[in-house]
């Protein structure tokens, strides 16, 4: 246990409908002022790991006087898909869930995807607050009004710009969270490192050790400052673009550091792979590809290997799946026509673009990030990437 966190802060997000990041602890009383007056109807979207949380938001919102439900939805990317989407909408039909009502979001990047998918999509665009728990979900996934589902054909490929209300990101949550869902939420805060923000690469550094052993609610308390620390630098880069580039027009897409391939590699293990651990295989070979390419020092290189690998995370992925990877990638959202586009880095926190790249760099990089297929023997980690 610890109180850091305990003051609160709050990050805006400017645009059309500017909102407020509020990090911080015992955050769930600003939950009605942030739903607002005009809505009478609730409904909290939750999966089961966070049902206490969902109900102790039910009751408050119940004895705040609106008529609040909840569902639950399945775990993880399971719930991003059309048929939950298409449950939800069916809730929202049978209750009669006008335009002036809201949706709240509670969980991970997976629910606050799905649950601002929905909202983006009900009455073309209803009110959405997004309670996240996840660190993923507080640094990046939460922020910023991408909201998203997967298709068979590959990660995110229906969605919609649905900014949120407001953004409640307790840091008690992160109490029961998993060291391995800690650790993957901690790729897109080193993403952010990379890109924008060269001392949350000391940061992470400087911690590594008592990052990667994430004890939840009995880390110490220095271990809680720094996540502290590292969630808000994390939300004000992230606030900063969206607040600047709502519709990835152009500088967003820097948000899209290491997900090229990132998402190939979440498609290609049928999502049994935590998304963090594939933007770290990303981020390695979009680093290896900029090398190549003549534009970022090897020393920035060997830092993304280090930096990833001193948190647990994985750096290379299976040799025998190039063919496999490519095809997934010429569906990024990136892309133009035939242009595979790939944001990397010229240094640390100066992204660019690579554009159309040869083929035979594309292979050179993945060359240097890959190894050989897994044994699946007993013992095997599998389903972790981790
Ligand atoms: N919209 C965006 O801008 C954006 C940005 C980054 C990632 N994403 C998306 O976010 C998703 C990944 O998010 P994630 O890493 O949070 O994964 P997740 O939502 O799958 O959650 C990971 C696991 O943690 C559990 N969990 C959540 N909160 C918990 C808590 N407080 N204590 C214990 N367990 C808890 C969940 O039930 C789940 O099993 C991906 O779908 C990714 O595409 C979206
Ligand atoms: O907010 C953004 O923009 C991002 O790209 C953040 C990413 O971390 C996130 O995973 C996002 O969902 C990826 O978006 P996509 O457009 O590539 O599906
Ligand atoms: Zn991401």
């Amino acid at each position: 246990m610890t109180d850091a966190g305990s003051t609160t802060t709050r990050v805006t997000v400017t645009g059309a409908s500017p909102y407020d990041v509020v990090i911080g602890r015992h955050l769930l009383g600003e939950l009605p002022g942030l739903i607002g007056p005009a809505a009478r109807k609730v409904l909290v979207i939750h999966p089961a790991a966070l049902a206490a949380t969902a109900e102790v938001i039910h009751e408050d919102l119940r004895a705040a006087g609106y008529d609040a439900y909840l569902a639950e939805v399945p775990d993880a990317e399971e719930a991003k898909t059309a048929q939950v989407a298409a449950f939800l909408w069916g809730i929202l039909g049978q209750l009669d869930f006008t335009r002036s009502d809201a949706i709240v979001g509670v969980g991970g990047g997976a629910t606050t995807d799905l649950a601002g998918f929905v909202a983006a999509t009900w009455l073309r665009g209803v009110r959405t607050v997004l309670v996240p728990t996840t660190l993923l979900a507080m640094v990046d996934a939460a922020v910023g009004g991408k909201t998203g589902i997967n298709t068979a054909e590959g990660k995110n490929l229906v969605g919609a710009f649905h900014p949120p209300a407001g953004v409640l990101c307790d840091l008690a949550a992160l109490e029961s969270l998993g060291r391995w869902d800690l650790v993957a939420g901690l790729a897109e805060v080193v993403k952010t490192g990379f890109i924008a923000d060269p001392q949350i690469l000391t940061l992470v550094e400087q911690h590594a050790d008592s990052l990667r052993e994430w004890a939840g609610a009995d880390a110490a308390p220095e271990t809680w400052d720094v996540l502290a620390e590292l969630v808000e630098r994390s939300v004000r880069v992230k606030a900063a673009v969206v607040g600047e580039d709502l519709r990835e027009a152009g500088l967003r897409e820097i948000l899209n550091y290491g997900h090229t391939l990132g998402h190939a590699i979440e498609l290609s293990e049928r999502y049994q792979w935590r998304h963090g651990a594939a933007v770290a295989v990303g981020m390695v070979f979009a680093a290896e590809l900029a090398r190549l390419a003549g534009k970022l020092p090897d020393d920035v290189v060997d830092r993304h290997r280090a930096i990833l690998t001193s948190l647990g995370l994985p750096v290379t992925y299976r040799g025998d799946r190039w063919d496999q990877l490519l095809s997934a990638m010429r569906r990024d959202k990136k892309s133009r026509g035939d242009l595979l586009r790939f944001v990397v880095l010229d240094d640390v926190a100066e992204p660019t673009r690579l554009e159309g790249p040869d083929p035979a760099l594309l292979a050179a990089a993945y060359a240097e990030i890959s190894k050989e297929p897994p044994t699946r023997g007993p013992g095997t980690p599998v389903a972790l990437g981790l």
